[in-house]
């Protein structure tokens, strides 16, 4: 059986080193890359230039969460420079197909990212366009929040959905992810683990992924489809 994934954050590593910290977790799944345009969230972090960089320097498949307002326009141009998974905000348009199918023509997974405070349910339609459903377990924006708990209740849901074999994706949880509270998000189901502090504030990032991954695999569920 596959292993949980983990997906260690560049927001926490060092901006003016970020080849020499994609080496420093190797053994990572993916390497979460947070795109954020001061619109869409209150903050700025970086774009299409430093990814295609960043896919020069790591063989780690790129895990691009974009926080940007009109994927539909910024999106695909990731999925053609050659970003392993493609995920926008659900909150940011009102066609989230056409910006899936968008991406997956360009040669990404596709992903649909939803916010602490957003439901799911409208949502479980249109997933079968997706890949991945990245689930915020903190306010989209900053590293280094607090874990919120209840947006597990969404990770379970879709969980079943893909146990009954009525949807084909991955359940991925992003924020606030640690020691303490990897452990619930794997027994409610999820896959793959952003973990940005945890891994770039730890001594040894690529010890701290091992762990992490450790962690996850003593929980209840486990990976059922390929990454
Ligand atoms: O997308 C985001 C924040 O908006 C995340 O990917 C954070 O970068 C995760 O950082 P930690 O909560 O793990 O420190
Ligand atoms: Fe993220």
């Amino acid at each position: 059986m596959a292993h949980p994934m983990i997906a260690p954050s560049i927001l926490s590593a060092d901006f003016a080193r970020l080849a020499d910290e994609a080496q420093a977790v190797a053994g990572a799944d993916w390497l979460h890359v947070d795109v954020m345009d001061a619109h869409f969230v209150p903050n700025l972090t970086l774009g299409l230039p430093v990814v295609e960089s960043l896919l020069k320097a790591t063989e780690i498949p790129l895990d691009c969460h974009l926080m940007i307002e009109n994927p539909g326009r910024w999106a695909p141009p990731y999925a053609e420079a050659g970003a392993h998974n493609v995920t926008f905000h659900a909150e940011a348009t009102d066609d989230p197909v056409s910006v899936a199918r968008d991406i997956r023509a360009a040669g990404a997974k596709a992903g649909l990212s939803v916010k602490p405070g957003t439901p799911i349910e409208p949502y479980l339609e249109i997933l079968k366009e997706f890949d991945t459903l990245l689930v915020m377990s903190v306010e989209p924006g900053f590293g280094g929040q607090s874990f919120i708990a209840d947006v597990l209740d969404k990770a379970r849901a879709v969980r079943r959905l893909v146990d009954s074999g009525e949807l084909r994706l991955l359940v991925e949880i992003d924020g606030g992810i640690n020691a303490d509270t990897i452990e619930a998000a794997a027994d409610a189901g999820v896959d793959c683990f952003v973990a940005g502090s945890a891994v770039y504030g730890a001594a040894d990032p690529a010890e701290a992924v091992r762990k992490l991954r450790a962690q996850a695999g003593k929980a209840s569920h486990h990976l059922t489809l390929a990454p």
